[in-house]
């Protein structure tokens, strides 16, 4: 259980200073590339060469995963020979944590030399052209706990991490996305190929009908209950942000269908796209460096 002075430090200038030392003492490895696994993608990890890895328990400060699918790993090495790191496993809000721990990786990984953040997460496709399996590129987001007030920013604005008001209608790199839709169309996966707005929601619960409708009609294409927090405070940062959608399941927006979403039908598409999907990752992050929009 957290006491109120867990809650405040959480995510604080100091808190992220020590867990990056502590990081830093234990690995030589000086990632420039952070990429995050969501549910069912772990496999993305795999793909470091020499990995090192450190369960979550063992890393000062940061929180436990402890949802199925979310192994609980942060491993680093090399991709494609940049230095990498990646969560195996990620936090979400409905897991109990304040929303600043949810973010806290972002802010050690900012610490430890990290410019570039891949994100990824299995999601509901709420765009009727959307087919299980399709990957989307995230090329916005609707923020509905932002609605309520709940940000990762929210509180004392620490200057050095970043400035009070961040613009966040470039929160998804232009040239990344454009970089993704080349390495798709190289690999011959542009027919699985979509390109929308993320939509999170708190969950653990799944949507209603009539709840999917209205994010529909606001203009999602995708439900999920992750990653906008962590481009929040990746972007607050100053780190680029790219993201993957992979459509797990269609989100149910008819009365008459049987469908039921649950988190099984997440994990096995995602272990039907997994490879293509950690090709499609590899390359891009291979390919950092010989375009113009690299931070290598
Ligand atoms: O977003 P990731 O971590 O991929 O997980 C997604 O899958 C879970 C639901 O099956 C939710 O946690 C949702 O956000
Ligand atoms: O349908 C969904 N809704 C919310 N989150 C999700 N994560 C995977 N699928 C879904």
């Amino acid at each position: 259980m957290l006491s109120m002075s867990d809650f405040a430090s959480c995510g604080s200038y100091e808190e992220c200073s020590a867990t990056a030392d502590w990081l830093r003492a234990h690995t030589q490895v000086r990632p420039r590339v952070g990429i995050v696994c969501g549910s069912g993608l772990g496999g993305l990890a795999e793909m470091l060469k020499d990995p090192q890895v450190f369960k979550y328990s063992d890393i000062p400060n940061f929180p436990r995963s402890t949802v199925h699918g979310h192994a609980g790993q942060l491993v680093f090495g090399t991709l494609k020979g940049k230095p990498c790191v990646c969560m195996q496993g990620r936090f979400h809000l409905y897991e109990g944590y304040p929303i600043q721990k949810i973010t806290l990786p972002m802010r050690v990984f900012k610490l430890m030399g990290v410019e570039t953040m891949i994100m990824t997460n299995a999601a509901g496709g709420l765009n009727q052209d959307y087919k299980v399996g399709d990957v989307m590129i995230i090329k916005d987001h609707i923020n509905m706990p932002g609605f309520a007030g709940i940000s990762p920013l929210a509180g004392p604005n620490d200057d050095r991490f970043g400035v009070r008001f961040p613009c966040m209608s470039d929160a998804y790199d232009r040239e990344l996305r454009q970089l993704a839709h080349d390495v798709a169309a190289e690999l011959g996966y542009s027919d699985f190929l979509q390109e929308g707005v993320y939509c999170v929601l708190g969950g653990p619960s799944f949507e209603t009908i009539a709840e999917c409708r209205m994010l529909h009609s606001l203009g999602a294409d995708a439900v999920g209950m992750s990653t906008v927090h962590e481009v929040i405070v990746a972007r607050h940062a100053g780190m680029r942000c790219f993201a993957l959608s992979l459509i797990s399941n269609r989100a149910v927006m008819d009365y008459d269908s049987q469908e039921k979403a649950n988190h099984e039908e997440v994990l096995e598409t995602g272990r039907l796209r997994a490879q293509q999907l950690e090709k499609m990752v590899s390359t891009i992050v291979a390919r950092l460096d010989s375009d113009n929009n690299n931070s290598f």
